[in-house]
């Protein structure tokens, strides 16, 4: 997968349309959490430096096609000026005859973020007279919102109908490393696949079984592949019509020759809570009525021994309840364990960026990617429309 980037093409006094996914979590308008800004702050910082006119667009939230006070960026524009160390004029809307005045005024290397384009009902139906819209901004779209890729709206997919599209810095890193490594992997290469559903995952593992060494399931979907091999796992969460589907793939990795790893003890606890009574037990002893909250000692022991003779390990979905404590050993050991390998280790987003942050050791993985959705359909082998759409490199 090799797009043309901005490192590719002339910025200089160029309008350009910068999609960014600036959907961060935020509480009472305060942001919580600005990964996602701050990974974006290069590809910004990259324009300016040429000389582009950057004029940001992103979405934040769900406000179905109507304005929402609370989904408006302008939190957002105040953090970005605060990290670019420049006013970032924050406009009222994403399109119409006061923001094309607006653009028209801007001074090459000046940054604008329009507001959020999920104001307009047609973004999210990729509305081309919307897209034109976007697209009479702009010389050049540049897409930078990985964590949106998965989506084909108007100023995701749609815009780059009407002018040149390339990736931004965030964006080429994503296709890199997520990209990197499930198609030219060093080996031995392992993937990791927690969480609490066998069918939320299922394309995931169908596309991870054809590409690695060992597979490694924990969480919730553990119990399926569990009860499906004949185990009694009392009240934990189960998919009972997706029996027939776990003994599918352990077939399938069988006959590919990709060792699956499945935990050999786990916690179990009374009921679904942090205060819960709990026992460690092997996963043929699960008393009746108790639930397997997380993966045990021995099973992150075996985890662990595989996971630091990787090369490659892409992780997604935490091995138990992490969000309590009591549950949240397995989900760290994993973490650790990702520490302490020696190759290259990929983040696939959602829950398990959480996980590693609360077992400290983010600052340790190769790469952590900024989409939850954008990676899981990554991983599944879907080409992303958002990535589509970019130009290829000759
Ligand atoms: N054994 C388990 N029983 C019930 N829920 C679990 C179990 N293990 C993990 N979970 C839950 O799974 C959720 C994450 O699942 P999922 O959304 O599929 O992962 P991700 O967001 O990483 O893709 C977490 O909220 C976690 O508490
Ligand atoms: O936060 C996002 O998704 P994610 O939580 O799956 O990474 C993206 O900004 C996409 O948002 P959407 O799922 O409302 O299209």
């Amino acid at each position: 997968m090799n797009k043309k980037s901005i490192r590719d093409v002339d910025l200089a006094g160029k309008r350009v349309f910068c999609r960014v996914d600036f959907n961060v979590p935020m509480q009472d308008g305060v942001i919580t959490d600005d990964t996602r800004i701050r990974a974006a702050v290069p590809t910004i910082q990259f324009l300016q430096g040429a000389g582009a006119k950057v004029i940001l667009a992103s979405h934040f939230g769900r406000p179905k096609g109507q304005v929402v006070e609370e989904m408006r960026l302008t939190p957002v524009a105040k953090h970005l000026s605060g990290l670019l160390g420049k006013d970032v004029k924050k406009l009222d809307d994403s399109v119409g005859p006061e923001v094309e005045a607006a653009v028209a005024s801007m001074q090459n290397g000046e940054v604008i973020l329009l507001e959020n384009v999920r104001f307009h009902a047609g973004e999210e139906k990729n509305d081309p007279a919307l897209a034109q819209s976007f697209a009479k901004l702009a010389d050049l779209f540049v897409n930078d919102a990985f964590g949106a890729a998965h989506r084909a709206h108007a100023s995701t997919a749609g815009i780059a109908q009407y002018i040149p599209a390339v990736a931004g810095l965030l964006m080429e890193k994503e296709i890199r490393f997520l990209g990197g490594a499930l198609s030219r992997p060093e080996r031995p290469f392992t993937a990791i696949v927690g969480g609490a559903k066998v069918k939320d995952k299922i394309a995931v593992i169908e596309n991870l079984l054809t590409k690695v060494n060992h597979l490694i399931i924990g969480g919730g979907m553990a119990n399926t592949f569990l009860k499906a091999q004949g185990c009694e796992i009392g009240a934990s969460l189960c998919e009972d019509d997706k029996l027939d589907l776990a003994r599918t793939l352990m077939a399938q990795a069988k006959e590919r020759g990709v060792q699956l790893l499945m935990p050999v003890d786990v916690i179990v606890a009374d009921r679904f809570a942090a205060d819960a009574d709990k026992q460690t037990v092997a996963v043929d002893a699960i008393p009746d009525g108790w639930m397997a909250l997380d993966i045990g000692p021995k099973t992150v022991e075996l985890y662990h021994q595989v996971i630091v003779d990787s090369k490659t390990v892409v992780w997604n979905g935490p091995m138990g309840v992490f969000e309590m404590d009591a549950f949240a050993g397995g989900t760290i050991g994993v973490a650790k364990a990702m520490e302490a390998c020696q190759g290259t280790t990929i983040i696939g987003g959602g829950d398990s960026v959480a996980a590693v942050e609360k077992a400290g050791v983010a600052e340790k993985m190769t790469h952590i990617s900024t989409g939850g959705g954008a990676s899981l359909e990554f991983m599944e082998g879907k080409e992303l429309p958002g990535v589509a759409v970019l130009q290829d490199n000759e």
